[in-house]
């Protein structure tokens, strides 16, 4: 029974899922620190996305528990105030504009209107958004969607920030944007768990990396002990390690068990 953190800021213990006979997490546990850039891997169908949803308390998980902030992730209205999650398909409405959106946003997380009004016109600024912020968001290209969307989940300055995919589709500028705003909210003292595909993004970001294979954790460490601990070689890349932790030798091999 893997041991407890009660100081993490996301801690999981034995997380299982299974749809019918399909089982989508075979076990997973997570202890991640405070302040932690976690870089969530996985190839498709490894149950990261599974995984997100359990941890924000969107969807129960068959067995196991998790604690973010010290808080049961069942008690939704406890968790609300500290989390934030950028879903890959973004809650966002074609008929309001940006503005409109984080206004409701701030609205509903309860955020003062001056505190908010000053907030969103930062991030607008930040994120290029200005001279667009009036119009529908139904005319915004994906990468004016997604930066809306990511806007709109640190709207609220939360412990633990959650994205999936928050980089997939956008142009090299848009994914710097979101790549520094990442740095900052993790300079701020806040959590971000990050699933992506994107290898040179956790590279760039990550202070830990999780990768995920078949329901299960077949490495996590540092990026480099990662690369290392996959042995492809001494000078191997993420990409590299990524490949050799996830291939089916790893499932025949069970590399977690070490
Ligand atoms: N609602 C569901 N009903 C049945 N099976 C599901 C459901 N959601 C996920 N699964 C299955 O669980 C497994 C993990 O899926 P999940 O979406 O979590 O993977 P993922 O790592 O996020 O994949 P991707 O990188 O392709 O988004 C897959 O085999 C998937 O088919």
């Amino acid at each position: 029974m893997p041991s407890t953190n009660a100081d993490a800021a996301i801690e999981a213990v034995d997380l299982r899922k299974s749809y019918g006979s399909e089982v989508a997490l075979d076990g997973v546990s997570l202890s991640i620190p405070s302040g932690t850039v976690y870089g969530f891997l996985g190839p498709n169908g490894a149950g990261k996305t599974t995984t997100m949803r359990i941890l924000t308390g969107l969807s129960q998980p068959t067995s196991g528990s998790v604690r973010i902030c010290g808080l049961d992730v069942s008690d939704r209205g406890k968790l609300a105030p500290h989390v934030g999650y950028l879903p890959e398909t973004p809650p966002l409405y074609d008929e309001f504009s940006a503005r409109e959106q984080l206004d409701y946003v701030a609205d509903l997380r309860d955020i003062p209107a001056e505190t908010a009004e000053a907030r969103i016109d930062d991030l607008l600024d930040r994120f290029g958004l200005v001279g667009d912020a009036n119009k529908r968001i139904g005319t915004y290209s994906k990468g004016m969607k997604q930066k809306t969307a990511f806007i709109q989940s640190v709207l609220h300055e939360p412990d633990v920030l959650f994205l999936d995919e928050p980089t997939s589709g956008l142009d090299p500028r848009a994914a710097r944007q979101i790549r520094t705003s990442i740095g900052d909210v993790a300079a701020s003292g806040s959590t971000v768990f990050l699933s992506t595909h994107i290898l040179p993004v956790v590279e760039a970001v990550a202070d830990e990396v999780g990768v995920l294979f078949d329901g299960r954790v077949v490495a996590e460490g540092t990026p480099d002990e990662v690369k290392s601990r996959a042995q492809t070689g001494g000078e191997g890349s993420l990409e590299d390690a990524f490949l050799a932790v996830t291939s089916d030798e790893t499932r025949l091999t069970g590399v977690a068990d070490e």
